[in-house]
């Protein structure tokens, strides 16, 4: 078994951003409005901006009241659009109840969401078009590059299927390739899906889920989980020591997943800095 060690992988990539950054005549510019005290979003935020700093994109986080209205985020959206100074806008989820999250969403111009949330670029990666690609899923096939970790004609299978990771994860995946299934809540026989696969990425959000007996010998785990255990201590959906036993290559929470999460954000932020400077536009058919 080895690690995939996402936390040098991304400072690797962080690196090389910054060096892509150094040679830019206007430097990427991001936005991220954070809604209410959620203390995961607070953590994440400020993981954010450092990498933000390490890398000489500028980065600012708008932290907004828990009692917010949808119209008041809409404006400020709005105004963030507009502004040629700012190249990427993230509105941190989840949202306040009384915030509607599709409406926030399909608000940010497709050119500006770097989380690749818009339902146009969401479209875009499902019609083979990628222009913004949600960075969690973005990260994994980073990872799967980086340890040369082949995705042709091998049985996928996903964990999970929403819109930011399960959904998205899948196109990326078939896209190289591979016969993905995507599983979720409703699965019939999910353990059996499971230990055919030659690649498990999971995303439920539940400590513990994916035990040894679900994993092929010498088979690829992913762990896209992110949850706190009773300790309270950050812990995957895999129950690592023993599915490490079984997996060639397994990815550790912290220290996987999360890190390469925040490095393709700024990937994004960079290219989406790019594209604006140079004149593309979403709406039109260049890409
Ligand atoms: N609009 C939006 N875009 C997002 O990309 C987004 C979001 N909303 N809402 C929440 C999720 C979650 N997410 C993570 C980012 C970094 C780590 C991360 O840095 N994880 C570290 C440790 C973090 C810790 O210590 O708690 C690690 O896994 O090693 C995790 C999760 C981005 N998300």
């Amino acid at each position: 078994m080895k690690i995939i060690d996402g936390k040098a992988l991304a400072a690797k990539l962080q690196e090389e951003l910054r060096v892509r950054v150094e040679g830019m005549a206007v430097k990427p510019a991001l936005m991220v409005i954070l809604v209410g005290d959620n203390s995961a979003s607070q953590v994440y935020v400020r993981n954010k901006a450092r990498a933000a700093e390490r890398i000489g994109i500028k980065s600012e986080t708008l932290f907004l009241p828990e009692s917010t209205s949808e119209a008041e985020l809409l404006n400020l959206i709005d105004k963030y659009n507009a502004d040629e100074q700012w190249h990427g806008i993230l509105v941190q989820l989840p949202l306040p109840a009384q915030i509607d999250e599709d409406k926030v969403l399909l608000a940010i111009d497709p050119n500006k969401d770097v989380d690749g949330f818009h339902p146009m670029n969401m479209g875009r990666l499902w019609t083979g078009q990628p222009v913004m690609v949600p960075s969690t899923p973005a990260g994994v096939m980073e990872m799967f590059k980086a340890y040369d970790i082949s995705l042709e004609g091998k049985q996928a299978v996903v964990l999970g299927r929403s819109n930011i990771v399960g959904k998205p994860m899948a196109q990326l995946m078939m896209d190289q390739n591979a016969t993905v299934t995507l599983c979720h809540s409703r699965t019939q026989g999910l353990k059996a899906i499971c230990q055919k696969a030659d690649i498990i990425v999971s995303a439920i959000g539940q400590a513990e889920f994916v035990k040894a007996d679900f994993v092929k010998e010498g088979a690829v785990v992913i762990d896209v989980g992110m949850n706190r255990n009773a300790e309270g201590k950050l812990c995957g959906d895999v129950a690592f020591d023993e599915v490490a036993e079984k997996a060639s290559l397994i990815t550790p929470v912290p220290g996987g997943v999360g890190p390469m999460t925040i490095t393709m954000l700024m990937k994004q932020t960079v290219t989406a800095c790019e594209r604006l400077t140079a004149g593309f536009d979403n709406e039109r058919v260049d890409k």
